[in-house]
């Protein structure tokens, strides 16, 4: 944090493990997300804009922002939720297969310091790795879910974690639900987040486990639909377990007001495994979902050359719509819920939006098998997005530094998985059960 914000620069690293380390504190997101925690109510692209101007120094982008604040909104771009862009002012003539590092690279239609606004299920799975089901349950099941997460969001508290040496507080409130009492406890003591326990674990509620088949049912569709039609030969990607995806868990958030948000990110893989599938309902007020391509840094690390290299792509997320982030998203793009000038209020929910991801947490990586580091925590595992070399690779590493007060451990590992995203262990543990 310090170094960013004088702007000093760090020393090129020289090891595989540097690297990664420096990949994980270097990023344009992190960035973000500070710019973010001192101006929630300026639009990401915004913030982005700042950084790219002054050269990727938080500083001075901080100092510039100050103007944009004062100014007027207009900077801040007010969105109006639900438009949509005109793809033909975007149009591509290549037709394009959306792909991995495997996979032939799509023609992207956004382009940089642009925003493209996707609202149809067509184009959303044209040009995202995503895909989306409208008007996903019967009219009265979405909103006994919603009256259902909504009054349990009431007790919802924001994740405080640390970012370099400030602590900062999620600009939303969560909380995270599994299915059995045994559950909760194995999550409240074997399970780490941000280097840290979780303090609020909670049982799945009647709603959400009346949800769950459907979820389940159409997340299984939507892969196979993706495979078949996207994936390169309508093959698996190299990683993606081949298994039925079994939501066993939901991180639930909750967006008060239009200033709540969540900065750019990638989803932890560790305890999903590569290649993972989110399934992620939207409840309440509309939002948009902003996805962009991580683009590698070249040789100079220069974030003029490669942060927003590609624009963004907004998402419109209506009440009662099931977006399923497909195997192709987390180690390739990054993800977030902008703060928005102005929302609709909802019905039943006022200003508030809720999201309920599910999730698959494989037994493979349950923390009682993953490498431990050396402060005896289960490491985090990680991919190398920025740096072209090693681009895609998964890595092991220490995230006790995300608690305040502590800082992480040296240790560093290379993950290595079969095709199907097997771990080593994982091979161990089936070459015993035959
Ligand atoms: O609220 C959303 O739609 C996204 C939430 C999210 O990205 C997350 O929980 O990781
Ligand atoms: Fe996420």
């Amino acid at each position: 944090m310090d170094a960013f914000l004088r702007g000093t620069k760090r020393k090129s690293a020289s090891t595989a493990q540097e690297s990664a380390q420096d990949e994980d504190e270097d990023s344009t997101e992190v960035k973000l997300a500070m710019l973010a925690s001192l101006y929630s109510n300026i639009s990401q692209e915004v913030l982005l804009d700042a950084l790219l101007d002054n050269s990727g120094s938080v500083d001075q982008a901080a100092s510039s922002l100050l103007d944009v604040q004062m100014e007027s909104p207009k900077k801040s771009r007010a969105m109006t939720i639900g438009s949509q862009t005109s793809l033909r002012s975007f149009a591509s003539k290549s037709s394009s297969i959306e792909g991995s590092g495997t996979a032939k690279k799509p023609k992207l239609l956004s382009k940089k310091g642009t925003t493209l606004y996707l609202y149809d299920p067509k184009d959303i799975a044209d040009h995202t790795p995503c895909s989306i089901i409208h008007n996903f349950l019967p009219q009265e099941e979405a909103n006994d879910l919603l009256r259902e997460m909504l009054e349990e969001s009431k007790s919802f508290e924001r994740v405080t974690f640390k970012l370099f040496d400030n602590v900062v507080q999620s600009p939303h409130t969560s909380s995270f639900y599994v299915a059995t009492d045994t559950e909760v406890n194995t999550q409240k003591h074997e399970y780490f987040y941000y280097g840290g326990r979780l303090e609020d674990v909670r049982r799945i509620t009647p709603q959400l486990l009346r949800v769950r088949p459907k979820v389940k049912e159409a997340v299984n569709k939507e892969i196979q639909t993706r495979i078949k039609t996207r994936y390169p030969d309508g093959k698996k990607l190299r990683y993606q377990c081949p298994d039925e995806w079994m939501p066993n868990a939901a991180f639930v958030n909750c967006y008060n007001g239009p200033h709540e948000n969540v900065g750019y990110h990638s989803d932890h893989l560790t305890y999903l495994g590569p290649r993972a599938v989110i399934g992620s309902l939207s409840l309440g007020v509309a939002r948009e979902f902003r996805v962009r391509r991580i683009v590698p840094k070249g040789n100079n690390n220069k974030l003029t050359e490669d942060g927003d290299a590609q624009g963004q792509i907004s998402i419109h997320l209506p009440h009662n719509s099931l977006l399923i982030m497909h195997a192709d998203m987390q180690e390739e793009w990054k993800h977030s819920i902008a703060p928005a000038q102005a929302i609709d209020p909802h019905p039943v929910a006022g200003n508030r939006r809720i999201n309920i991801t599910y999730r698959d947490y494989k037994s493979n990586f349950h923390p009682k098998f993953t490498p431990r580091c050396k402060c005896d925590l289960p490491a985090i595992l990680r991919t190398v997005q920025r740096k072209k070399d090693n681009q895609g690779r998964y890595f092991w590493m220490c995230h006790r530094g995300n608690v305040p007060g502590k800082e992480n451990c040296s240790f560093f590992q290379w993950a290595d998985f079969d095709d199907d995203g097997i771990p080593s262990w994982g091979r161990e543990r089936y070459k015993g059960a035959v």
